[in-house]
């Protein structure tokens, strides 16, 4: 068994799920791969000053660095990318943040941040995308997108079930679908890879439930089913067809003239909600073109994926899109972006995905005021026309500063 390389803080408790959130939590953090290096740190600092300038040193986060990635290989050596002690701390701990992680295109590991999601059964992947003034799009009115996306966490194709072309386990596969289950389809047998697409009722209908709740405590308008069901009728569907039957069985919705489009009376509000749903490739051109008729989002797996980052870019791109995996027990939040290489160690990308990653975590435990001084210096700093460089590439007189003097840019206006 490998070294153990974590500290544990000397003050502060552990979350417990279902108890009270303490006033003084130990909070696992992975610092990731990349630019992890130059956002985690500013996070951790911004994050540390909302919150003691919110409660003024009633409440206090314990920090507790564990490690996956190319740095758990560096500590823990060469094959350890996701050591079982930071699995158990994440469990342990429930509540936990991270930066991004590398996954080779092609050939190498499978990707640890899949992993970490489909261990911790995290199958709510929810990302909000909203407008912060000033910045800059490329839509006419960008005020008009804000959307939370509840992407499906732990199915579909990018489970990574999957064989190379022309490995043993294409070829048995192939064979068992052309004998047995009488396939014919297959245009190149002898050269094709294989991938399975898993999409069960179990994994669908529980998204889509934390999607509809989610409606109801936020008093939204609509929720609506991105699928590409006419095209896989038995994954996409399939999620599509269970997300309406939750809709009518557990939520009273109504089909809207003979539906399948329906809808309730929030219960808290009383106000009308509509679910209804879109064929994916229709979607990505209604969000640019009508993305007033869009808030609550519910999708599998690939689907969410594509539509963070195509949602991200209508609201200033992957610099500011922040997000969270939930389960019903643990909470892991991290940015919707990757590790842009190109950038690691520089001190000079947006912070912005991963502190609005945190922000989300303050709310999830509670604390509302920390999250709204993390969210009005944000808005302060960027309204100052104080940027890293991927908004004043694109902004009339603004202030280019680093990634780190983002972060203390944002602390000044606290
Ligand atoms: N959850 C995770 O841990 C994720 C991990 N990944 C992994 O990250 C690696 C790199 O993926 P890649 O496809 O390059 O995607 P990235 O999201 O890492 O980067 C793509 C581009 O997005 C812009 N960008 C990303 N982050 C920021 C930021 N913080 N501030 C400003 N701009 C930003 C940059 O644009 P520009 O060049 O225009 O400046 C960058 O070149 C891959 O191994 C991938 O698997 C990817 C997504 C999520
Ligand atoms: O795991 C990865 O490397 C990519 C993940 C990703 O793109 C996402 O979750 O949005
Ligand atoms: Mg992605």
């Amino acid at each position: 068994m490998s070294a153990s390389h974590i500290k544990v803080p000397a003050a502060g408790s552990k979350i417990v799920p279902g108890q009270p959130i303490p006033d003084e939590p130990i909070i696992p953090y992975i610092e990731g791969d990349g630019i992890g290096v130059d956002i985690t740190p500013v996070m951790l600092k911004v994050i540390d000053a909302a919150v003691d300038k919110a409660y003024g040193g009633r409440k206090k986060i314990h920090w507790m660095e564990v490690f996956a990635g190319e740095k758990a290989t560096r500590l823990y050596g060469p094959d350890e990318w996701l050591p079982k002690e930071t699995f158990d701390a994440l469990k342990e701990y429930a509540v936990s943040i991270k930066g991004p992680m590398t996954t080779p295109v092609g050939g190498g590991i499978r990707s640890l941040n899949v992993a970490l999601r489909q261990e911790l059964d995290l199958y709510q992947c929810v990302r909000p995308v909203r407008y912060f003034n000033g910045v800059p799009s490329p839509l006419r009115d960008p005020s008009k997108v804000d959307m939370v996306i509840f992407r499906e966490n732990t199915e579909d194709i990018y489970a990574g079930i999957e064989w190379a072309a022309e490995s043993e386990g294409a070829k048995k596969l192939i064979r068992f679908l052309q004998e047995e289950m009488g396939v014919k389809k297959i245009r190149f047998p002898a050269t094709s890879g294989i991938g399975i697409k898993p999409v069960s009722r179990e994994g669908s209908s529980r998204l889509f439930r934390a999607a509809m709740q989610y409606a109801i405590d936020n008093d939204r308008r609509n929720v609506t089913i991105v699928h590409k069901g006419n095209i896989m009728k038995f994954t996409e569907g399939a999620f599509r067809d269970w997300a309406y039957e939750v809709a009518q069985q557990e939520f009273g919705a109504e089909p809207i003239d003979g539906g399948p489009w329906c809808r309730f009376k929030n219960p808290k509000s009383g106000r009308e909600i509509i679910v209804k749903d879109a064929i994916a490739d229709a979607f990505l051109q209604q969000i640019l073109l009508r993305p007033a008729e869009y808030d609550v989002i519910a999708c599998c797996n690939l689907n969410g994926d594509y539509i963070s980052d195509a949602l991200a870019a209508q609201v200033g791109g992957i610099g500011i899109a922040p997000g969270a995996n939930i389960s019903d027990k643990y909470a892991c939040f991290e940015a919707t972006h990757g590790t842009a290489p190109k950038y690691a160690g520089q001190d000079k990308v947006n912070p912005g995905s991963l502190i609005l990653s945190a922000e989300m975590m303050l709310r999830h435990l509670g604390w509302k005021e920390a999250a709204d001084r993390v969210i009005k210096s944000m808005e302060d700093a960027i309204g100052d026309k104080v940027v890293t460089y991927d908004f004043a590439r694109l902004m009339e007189g603004a202030t280019e500063v680093s990634c780190s003097a983002f972060g203390d840019a944002m602390i000044a206006r606290m």
